[in-house]
């Protein structure tokens, strides 16, 4: 197997500064593509051991061709997270003054992120979309638009300068990124987990989504993410993706999950994996009833009374 990982390129992007901030990032070949779908079926097709992606940000929730590239297809998993706190940097050629600007570039998940900056700074520049934010600076050094909002270590990368760093609109933004591989064993739990999730109903009845959210709320199981998305198979037709705090080899994640497998048309498990938002000390204890020691018992009692020793 190619010890690579794909990522969300090209070089300067956020998504390569998240990556290199895993251990096991600096004993393989960081390899840039040019979008998400591509990064992912590198992996699909065995190009790369592992594509690094955007998943979500604080801003506006999840990134949709991620998720969407997760949901369909030949099946991934998710291994490793992490968090990073996104502030932009406004990049131009040199000498390009805040007066020049009339067209701007940036990742589509970057808009939101930067909207009341430019609404105030620059009302009537024109936002065109890049495939990603340091794609958007190489566009800029091409002279295809006026200025990018990329990180600011992007600059030095594409001959570009900042005419103005640290824009954000919300305090403490972070985007979370994902590593994703083929599906294998999970890595075993570390105490502080998270099992990711694909949900598809069996069929559209009142309280349908309750009837799946139950599945974790009786086990105690808080959920972290819950986002739908269409099927494509018409209006009003979705799944949802869903991030649940545990691992699956927690007792009580593997009855939630088995419960979703009963009722649901598919169930598509994405991964557990370490969470990178909590320590393991700060993670809340089992709600009463649902620790591993307390199913297992129930169990137990329960295979007594089958054979009748009660
Ligand atoms: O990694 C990048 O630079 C991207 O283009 C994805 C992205 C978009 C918005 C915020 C963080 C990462």
């Amino acid at each position: 197997m190619p010890a690579s990982y794909a990522y969300l390129g090209p070089e300067g992007t956020f998504t390569e500064v998240a990556l290199r901030t895993l251990p096991e990032a600096a004993t393989r070949e960081l390899i840039p593509y040019v979008s998400v779908q591509s990064a992912l079926d590198a992996v699909r097709t065995g190009d790369a051991e592992a594509a690094f992606v955007p998943i979500e940000n604080s801003v506006e929730g999840g990134i949709t061709t991620t998720l969407d590239e997760l949901v369909a297809g030949q099946p991934l998993m998710i291994y490793r997270e992490v968090l990073l706190s996104i502030t932009f940097a406004l990049l131009v050629r040199p000498g390009t003054r805040l007066s020049d600007i009339k067209t701007v570039t940036a990742h589509p998940a970057a808009q939101p992120q930067v909207r009341n900056w430019l609404k105030r700074n620059l009302p009537d520049v024109v936002w065109e979309s890049a495939a990603s934010n340091a794609d958007g600076a190489r566009l800029v050094q091409e002279g295809r638009y006026d200025a990018a909002f990329a990180g600011e270590f992007a600059a030095a990368r594409y001959g570009l300068e900042a005419l103005e760093t640290g824009i954000h609109d919300a305090e403490n933004a972070q985007t979370r990124f994902v590593l994703v591989g083929r599906p294998a064993r999970p890595a075993a739990p570390t105490g502080a987990d998270k099992t990711s999730v694909v949900l598809w109903q069996r069929d559209d009845h009142p309280g349908g989504l309750r009837d799946l959210l139950g599945e974790f709320a009786t086990r105690g199981i808080n959920l972290m993410l819950l986002q739908s998305r269409p099927t494509g198979a018409g209006i009003g037709n979705y799944c949802f993706c869903i991030d649940a705090e545990g691992h699956i080899s927690d007792r009580r994640v593997a009855e939630a999950l088995t419960g979703l497998k009963r009722i649901c048309l598919q169930v598509r498990f994405l991964g557990s994996y370490p969470r990178a938002d909590v320590a393991m000390e700060d993670v809340r204890p089992p709600l009463p009833g649902t620790s591993d020691e307390e199913f297992v018992a129930a169990a137990d009692w329960v295979a007594r009374c089958q054979d009748g020793r009660f």
